[in-house]
């Protein structure tokens, strides 16, 4: 460890990696320690600029034990998920040279490095967006990336999922599967990328965030009361999903959008009335609607229908609408007066009767890239001096 007893230096790495939803869901384990599903499932990576974490990584010699925060306050690593991750990642690490610098740490200095670990949302953590998706992966990505670690994705996205399932899908950009895999070792459990973020670029995704509180119920614990309490479970592993990977895939290898949506169903009213699908919607263990339209066009008619019926409670346009705040202006819609003038959508029956503030927020989003180093380092959430999160 060259240089570590001379000075008390810091290295760091700064990762980003995107949340996804799920189209077809991993729901279920058959093995708790280890994470692994019952099922396969496929998913959408959304764009890094609208939801997803940013974690830095820093090891100094004068760490005397590991370190995490989370959004600016300090938690817990000794948890087992985290400690799997490190342990996988520290088995896997190289030497390090950083010239520049004048450090050199040798393969074999690693176990006895500690580390700081400072990450941050820039959505809502433990809300049903899939927070432990992108933060577990990223925790993943960027020790990787600090520890020079050499595995390929597939690799990456094993021990991502040993941290949260859903972070190992993560680990890639686009339309990415999870082979549930049949091993007892796990090795062939991983994530593989089915097409790339530009594939099918048209669609747009709109979340409703209904509640950003933290769920009451988490992920974990709900499939555990599924696998050990619903004996449709494994008739939904064995029988329904295989089959509607398969369509699902091909649905995304063709782009065929009605396909796509019937597998996910229908935001029904709209789509009976026009005889053909023109958004699809899919709910993760939450609240929160993630809708997603084929194209511009259908969004922006979409929006003009949400906000018809869900206007912001306190008039405030642009606060209710993050993520990608231009298709506000693209549906005509550029102050609360515009929304007000809004006609009741033709095809529905209900009452013109209206919920306001019963959504907190939209978000407009789209496909997004995998995992990203982030090499400006004023963006480094810790101090390379003090090797503490900045603020702190
Ligand atoms: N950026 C992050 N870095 C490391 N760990 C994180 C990060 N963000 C979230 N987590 C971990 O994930 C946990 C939240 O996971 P949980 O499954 O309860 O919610 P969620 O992932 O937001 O929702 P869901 O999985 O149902 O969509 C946090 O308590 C924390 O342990
Ligand atoms: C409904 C889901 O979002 C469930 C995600 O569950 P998690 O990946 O959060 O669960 P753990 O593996 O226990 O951490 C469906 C999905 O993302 O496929």
């Amino acid at each position: 460890m060259a240089a570590a007893e001379e000075g008390q230096w810091v290295l760091m790495a700064t990762g980003r990696s995107p949340t996804n939803i799920a189209v077809i869901k991993y729901w279920g384990k058959r093995d708790e320690a280890l994470i692994l599903p019952v099922n396969d499932s496929i998913s959408v990576t959304l764009d890094p600029d609208h939801l997803s974490a940013t974690t830095t990584v820093a090891v100094s010699p004068s760490f005397p034990s590991d370190r995490m925060w989370l959004n600016g306050k300090e938690i817990s690593l000794s948890g087992g998920r985290f400690q799997s991750c490190l342990r996988e990642i520290r088995k896997r690490a190289q030497d390090v040279e950083d010239e520049k610098k004048g450090i050199r740490i040798k393969k074999e200095d690693w176990g006895k490095l500690h580390v700081h670990i400072a990450s941050y949302n820039n959505f809502p953590t433990a809300a049903g967006l899939a927070s432990s998706a992108a933060g577990l992966a990223c925790f993943v990505f960027t020790l990787g990336k600090l520890m020079n670690v050499k595995e390929d994705h597939g690799e990456l996205s094993s021990i991502a999922r040993q941290g949260s399932g859903s972070a190992c899908r993560s680990i890639y950009g686009g339309f990415v599967k999870w082979c549930m895999g049949k091993n007892n070792d796990g090795s062939d459990s991983i994530a593989v990328q089915l097409a790339d973020e530009a594939h099918w670029n048209d669609l747009v995704i709109i979340i409703a965030v209904v509640s950003s509180k933290q769920k009451e119920t988490s992920s974990t614990s709900g499939m555990r009361d599924s696998v050990e309490t619903s004996p449709l479970l494994q008739y939904r592993a064995q029988t329904v999903v295989p089959e509607r990977v398969l369509k699902m895939e091909e649905a995304i290898k063709s782009r065929n959008f009605e396909s796509f949506a019937r597998i996910i169903s229908l935001v029904e009213k709209w789509n009976q009335s026009e005889g053909t699908p023109r958004v699809a919607y899919t709910f993760d263990a939450g609240p929160n609607a993630v809708l997603i339209a084929p194209n511009r066009k259908n969004a922006t008619i979409l929006l003009q229908k949400l906000l018809y019926y869900f206007p912001p409670q306190d008039n405030d346009l642009s606060s209710y609408m993050v993520g990608d705040k231009s298709i506000l202006s693209d549906a005509g819609l550029k102050s609360i007066e515009d929304v007000e003038a809004l006609p009741a959508p033709a095809e529905t029956k209900m009452p013109s009767q209206k919920f306001k503030g019963d959504v907190s927020y939209f978000i407009c989003s789209r496909l997004g890239a995998g995992p990203k180093v982030v090499t400006d380092e004023s963006l480094a959430l810790i101090d390379s001096v003090t090797g503490l999160p900045k603020g702190v």
